[in-house]
């Protein structure tokens, strides 16, 4: 087994964590072949590696009716490797397969990140054909750069834990065939050939087809996959350049910084600036439309672009991000300041207007909430904002924008305009916004 190119592959790739002490890995098992062999090598490596801890978690969806055999499987194996085993379960309710796919996944990287001991690695058994079945899958869709360069070998989680694929260069036959020559047991999921489903179509006559005519397709899509994630990093270190050169620090967009950028370079920009604030990137129209507005409308126009998690706004020349509601952080409690998203500045006052918040109450701005109620001094009674605006005739535009102070869920000031009656201190706070 020493021998074996796929043993001498995961050595090297490891090699990398035991130049910086790391000899903790946690195998995500699933009793497929590819992490089945991928625990046979880590029992090896132990052997000749003394300091190597390895523990396998497997994780029961509880969506096959085989998965309590799968997990028994799963656990003696390690019982016979002597291997600490541990098994999570997590709930999955879905309706279409691909988002079952999606939450299985989810749940799955959550629950490994949860058990795994802390500052272990987590090894994942992706080989060579997962990674071109992504790809497939991904040209299929119409991917960019980043999503046809697939599936990184290194993952950093949420959590900060790193996720590891030793296997990627390796392809599927390589890895069965080591699981025969040795006699290594393995369960066999059935859904995985219903072809149906894209992957396994993919998997069953694609890349089968390709790989008998071209000889080496495999390794030579992998290499193309590896240039385009390399691309991918190069472009990230230019963006990132981009970036720097061209936001303030409220983190707004510069217009006239955009316009000595290509066409180009300016939508990759914007990108990468709406990057900062939301995960859903607006679609190849709403992103010409920001452009466009923001570069060519007239610079005492207004702009307005709505986006699903929030407006682009322009103000003096710098585009901004704004988003419906702002919570102060806890340490707003004591800040002054509060540099709000379209490059405005909240600033707390001493003075005739609020008591200052009792430590049970959170400090909150918020906007847009016309059914808040409040009674403000020197009016007659309790009513909605929606109110207390038109009787202020305040301008139906300029509502949105005039921050809300909250105590807790209580509307205590109305920024420029009302101060709860219930809350008012002759000697105490109140905000301004400049
Ligand atoms: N039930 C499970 N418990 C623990 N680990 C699992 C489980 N299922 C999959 N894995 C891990 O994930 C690897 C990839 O599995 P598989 O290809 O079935 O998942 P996938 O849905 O394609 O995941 P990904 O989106 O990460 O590619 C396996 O080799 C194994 O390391």
């Amino acid at each position: 087994m020493q021998a074996s190119p796929i043993y001498q592959h995961v050595k090297h790739a490891l090699e990398h964590f035991f130049k910086h002490q790391q000899y903790n890995f946690t195998v995500a098992l699933s009793g497929g072949v590819d992490s089945v062999v991928l625990l046979h090598i880590m029992h090896l490596l132990k052997q000749a590696q003394p300091k190597l801890n390895v523990n396998a978690i497997y994780v029961n969806h509880g969506l096959s009716q085989y998965a309590n055999d799968w997990q028994r499987f799963c656990q003696n194996l390690c019982a016979e490797l002597n291997i600490s085993f541990n098994a999570a379960q997590v709930t999955i309710n879905s309706k279409t397969r691909t988002s079952l796919e999606a939450q299985a996944r989810e749940a799955r990287y959550k629950a490994l990140d949860e058990l795994s001991p802390a500052g272990s690695v987590i090894l994942l058994g992706q080989h060579l054909n997962d990674q071109i079945e992504t790809f497939l899958l991904r040209l299929k869709r119409g991917s960019g750069l980043k999503g046809l360069g697939a599936m990184q070998k290194m993952r950093e989680l949420q959590s900060g834990r790193i996720c590891y694929r030793p296997l990627l260069n390796i392809t599927r036959s390589d890895i069965e065939h080591f699981a025969t020559e040795f006699n290594i047991t393995h369960i066999t999921d059935d859904s995985n050939t219903d072809e149906r489903f894209d992957r396994n179509f993919l998997r069953a006559r694609v890349v089968p087809l390709l790989a008998k005519r071209f000889k080496g397709f495999e390794h030579c899509a992998g290499r193309s996959i590896e240039l385009l994630q390399q691309q991918q990093a190069l472009l990230d270190e230019y963006t990132e350049l981009d970036l720097k050169q061209s936001i303030n620090a409220h983190q707004a967009l510069s217009v006239s910084q955009l316009t000595t950028y290509s066409n180009v370079r300016i939508t990759n920009v914007v990108r990468a600036w709406l990057s900062l604030f939301t995960q859903v990137m607006p679609s190849q129209k709403q992103l010409l439309q920001i452009i466009n507005q923001a570069i060519n409308a007239q610079a005492d126009a207004q702009m307005q672009v709505d986006l699903s998690e929030g407006q682009i706004r322009r103000h003096q020349g710098y585009l901004y991000f704004v988003t419906p509601h702002i919570l102060l952080a806890d340490e707003a409690l004591t800040s002054n300041e509060l540099a709000l998203n379209d490059g405005r500045v909240l600033i707390k006052q001493q003075g005739k207007g609020l008591r200052a918040p009792l430590p049970n109450e959170q400090v909150t701005v918020r906007f847009n909430c016309n059914s808040a109620r409040i009674k403000p001094l020197k009016k007659p009674g309790s009513n909605t904002l929606k109110h207390w605006f038109k009787d202020a005739k305040v301008a139906p535009w300029l509502r949105e924008r005039v921050p809300l102070i909250f105590y807790n869920d209580e509307l205590v000031q109305v920024v420029g305009y009302f101060v709860s009656e219930k809350h008012q201190d002759e000697n105490g706070i109140f905000w301004e916004c400049k």
